[in-house]
């Protein structure tokens, strides 16, 4: 089985969290003061940044990034974004790849709480190159004195956008509920992606206590804690939003090196194979699980021959412990081991999903390796001390 990689080739372990502003699970650019070189909304995508040498516009080099105008008046330039779920945010990272004689030198980030009346202040956003923010739309903006926002990344230097300097990570202290964040480059220049790690908190008191929801969501506030392999997809995609659009938006590990030339079955058809993989996660609320669906979409030459589900009910405190091996003493099953197939949805529920009581946490094992895009596990949010 391998090993989770050192958080060093991956960066700091909070980039094991969602990103609460891709442009993926909703996240928004509503303001930028600047679009010269290349829109704001490039910040939010997934796909790393690309660059192509010959390719220029009418303004310039063609950036994969937002990219704003060398400033020749006072000021800097800046950015609001709308979080895709409000939440906790525990990191940041500001990458300048291909930014190189044109990189934002400094950045901070401030952030707010602001209500869908507060919101409706910021003016209608045309996103175009070539563009800045009019006189009449700046002074609207300024209402909403986001300049007076929490400052929870005070400004800081970035490293130019070469391959061993592009990466820059800031860890967060504050862990209060955000919606929106201004982001602020000084004076200038280009950020290719800004990704936001952290947790989504949803406002429970407005969620019937029984409502059937998927607990382990990204919106319901579920985070990945560990996994064993995540070559070519995160294990935090299981829990994203909607159906994968492409096999990157899933959870999929590189094939096993040691997979024997010849595979045998069991009775029911279930592969013996050495080895497995795993993933697991942290309920975004402690619940009873009455449903779990496995979705293979998009993996048709490489799904895993079988998974199985088990959870547990844990403290936080038992929670790194628990997560980092593979056999913490708490597992209950919830899905035995179930055949998967090609490229479909998997519906479970009683009896193939058994009673586990309250659980918090839940690990997908996958035999022997190759991709799942979705795991939702839908049931009734209870307190642990209901148990
Ligand atoms: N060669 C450049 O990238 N020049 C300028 N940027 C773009 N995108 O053209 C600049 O200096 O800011």
């Amino acid at each position: 089985m391998a090993d989770r990689p050192l958080t060093s080739d991956r960066g700091p372990k909070f980039t094991e969290l969602n990103d609460l502003v891709s442009q993926k699970a909703g996240g928004k650019i509503l303001f930028a003061t600047d679009d010269w070189f290349a829109v704001a909304e490039n910040l939010l995508k997934v796909e790393p940044a690309a660059f192509d040498k010959d390719a220029f516009t009418s303004y310039g080099k063609l950036m994969d990034g937002w990219e704003t105008r060398r400033k020749r008046k006072e000021g800097h330039d800046w950015c609001v974004v709308r979080l895709a779920m409000p939440g906790v945010i525990h990191g940041v990272e500001v990458d300048t790849s291909f930014f190189t004689g044109n990189h934002a030198p400094r950045v901070s980030l401030q952030a707010a709480r602001l209500t869908s009346q507060d919101e409706a202040i910021i003016p209608r956003r045309v996103s175009k190159m070539g563009s800045e923010a009019s006189a009449a739309n700046m002074k609207k903006v300024a209402a909403l004195k986001s300049e007076e926002w929490q400052t929870i990344l005070p400004m800081t230097a970035t490293g130019p956008g070469y391959s061993n300097t592009c990466r820059n990570y800031y860890r967060v202290q504050s862990r209060d509920r955000w919606t929106h964040l201004r982001f602020n480059i000084y004076p200038d220049g280009g950020v290719a992606r800004l990704r936001v790690y952290g947790q989504v908190i949803p406002d429970w008191s407005k969620l019937p206590a029984n409502m059937l929801m998927d607990l382990v969501a990204m919106e319901s506030g579920g985070v990945c804690v560990g996994y064993s392999n995540v070559h070519y997809g995160h294990a935090r995609n299981l829990i994203g939003k909607g159906r994968s659009s492409v096999m990157s938006d899933g959870w999929e590990t590189a094939r096993k090196i040691d997979r024997p030339a010849i595979l045998e079955s069991d009775l029911r058809g279930v592969l013996k194979v050495p080895g497995n993989e795993w993933a697991t996660f942290r309920l975004g609320h402690p619940g009873t699980i009455l449903k779990v669906v496995i979705d293979t979409n998009l993996f048709k030459g490489n799904f895993p021959d079988s998974c199985k589900v088990e959870a547990c009910n844990i403290g936080m405190d038992e929670e790194s412990e628990a997560m980092e091996k593979f056999g913490p003493p708490q597992w209950k099953l919830l899905l035995p081991t179930v055949k998967l197939s090609a490229d479909r949805l998997h519906h479970f529920d009683a009896p193939d999903v058994k009673m586990c009581g309250v659980v918090s946490h839940v690990r997908l094992t996958m035999a022997p390796d190759g991709g799942i895009s979705r795991m939702r596990l839908f049931g009734l949010r209870r307190n642990k001390a209901n148990l």
